[in-house]
């Protein structure tokens, strides 16, 4: 495999990534009319699912000439799309269609030493892929039947679940989830609690305006339904370390931290724990009275609750939080956890930074798109550069897994 022909090549896909994409998409469902069913069938899902393919291809061209990283992530990456119910049919068909758009998109410099080297490349990622799934040792997916659902004003839902096999997890962890009220579209959610002896979890959904699968399971899904659930994941986990904690919630974020919470109160630590918990109103601090039980009986925890002062945008909390914080000592000895909206995170960690607190030792999980689509002086970006100046989407890391 030649991976300087393979570099320089891509360099020439990525400036035209978006008709790479879509040339795709099209060769594919064209030539497999079948291979249409696993795929969202709405125009706004189908395009999200665009955006991940064309980050997936960059990680993996990025990482072409380190296998001892790449070969572990294509190993996962294959078990991961088990839930997809990707066989190896389907593989040779997206080679096919791959290169087809590789050669489309490359033009003259499509040579027949390209194609060579693309070939054994592609096959490379495909042989780990399937090698992967072969492997893996869990199920592709977890059925897991809701036994609660409860409801908090309009737009927030606690689902409760009952795995039909033990789904293996670690507090902080989120899981990918589907339902067939909306097929084939999957959206990640952390888990609202530490493992349970009787196996259930929790997810805590806000609904987002126009969001279909939020909405149908805040509003729709009633007890007895079946949910889908991928392997959990996701890094935000309690590093266990002599260090006083500091743990910040904003919205449903407030998931994550309440499982991490409950692994500290199995075992309360000798050491100072601070929770900042943020809400859009005071009626979206909907676990309050569960908060204040646990401050009751830790004595090492204190709580501070942060709303918008009356009449402010939710937006304003973010700001009081950030007062907050500056009223709290010894932010470089701690350890932080953060979660919540994404633009909530990115403006936490610029106050913690300037407050001291060693980037090292601030956790959070991966941000999806910044979104600001502007390079530098304002310039808008390109599509494959918007594609590759983009943080690492948490869902194309099936490396950051529940202990197996
Ligand atoms: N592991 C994680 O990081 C998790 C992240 N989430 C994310 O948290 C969000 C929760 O949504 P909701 O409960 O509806 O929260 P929300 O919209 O009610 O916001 C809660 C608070 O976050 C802050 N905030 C929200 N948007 C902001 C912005 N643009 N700039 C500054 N501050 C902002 C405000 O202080 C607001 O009061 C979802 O976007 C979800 O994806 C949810 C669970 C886990």
């Amino acid at each position: 495999m030649d991976v300087r022909i393979l570099k320089s090549s891509f360099a020439v896909v990525e400036r035209r990534a978006e008709h790479a994409v879509k040339y795709f998409y099209s060769h594919l469902f064209w030539h497999n009319p079948g291979i249409r069913e696993l795929f969202p069938a709405s125009a706004e899902d189908m395009e999200r699912q665009r955006d991940r393919l064309f980050a997936a291809l960059t990680h993996v061209v990025a990482r072409l000439d380190d296998e001892e990283s790449l070969l572990p992530y294509l190993h996962d990456l294959g078990r991961d799309h088990r839930k997809f119910l990707a066989g190896p049919e389907h593989y040779a068909a997206l080679g096919a269609s791959l290169l087809a758009a590789l050669a489309r998109t490359c033009g003259e410099a499509w040579t027949p030493t390209v194609e060579k080297a693309w070939s054994e490349a592609y096959q490379l990622i495909a042989d780990a892929m399937t090698a992967g799934a072969a492997a893996g040792e869990d199920p592709p997916w977890w059925d897991a039947e809701i036994v609660r659902h409860l409801q908090y004003g309009e737009d927030i839902g606690v689902l409760t679940l009952r795995p039909h096999a033990p789904f293996p997890h670690l507090p902080g962890q989120y899981a990918s989830v589907s339902c067939e009220r909306v097929p084939r579209v999957w959206r990640t959610y952390s888990i609202g609690n530490a493992p349970r002896p009787d196996g259930t979890l929790d997810l805590h959904v806000s609904r987002i305006e126009g969001g279909r699968l939020s909405t149908a399971l805040v509003r729709e899904a009633r007890p007895g339904e079946v949910l889908r659930l991928g392997a959990a994941g996701g890094q935000l986990t309690l590093r266990r370390a002599d260090r006083p904690v500091s743990l910040i919630a904003a919205g449903t974020g407030w998931a994550p931290i309440r499982a991490m919470v409950e692994e500290l109160a199995g075992q309360p630590p000798d050491r100072d724990v601070r929770l900042f918990v943020v809400a859009r109103d005071p009626a979206h601090l909907y676990d309050r009275p569960l908060i204040d039980e646990y401050a009751a009986s830790f004595g090492r925890l204190g709580v501070t609750y942060i709303t918008p002062a009356p009449g402010f945008h939710r937006d304003q909390a973010t700001g009081r939080l950030a007062t907050a914080l500056g009223h709290r000592a010894m932010w470089p000895e701690q350890d932080v956890y953060l979660s919540g909206p994404t633009p909530f995170v990115e403006q936490t960690v610029r106050v913690l930074k300037e407050l001291g607190a060693p980037p090292g030792r601030i956790f959070h999980d991966s941000l999806p798109a910044a979104g600001t689509g502007h390079g530098t002086g304002g310039r808008p970006l390109g599509f494959g550069e918007w594609f590759l100046g983009r943080p690492e989407p948490h869902w194309h890391n099936p490396s950051g897994r529940a202990p197996r």
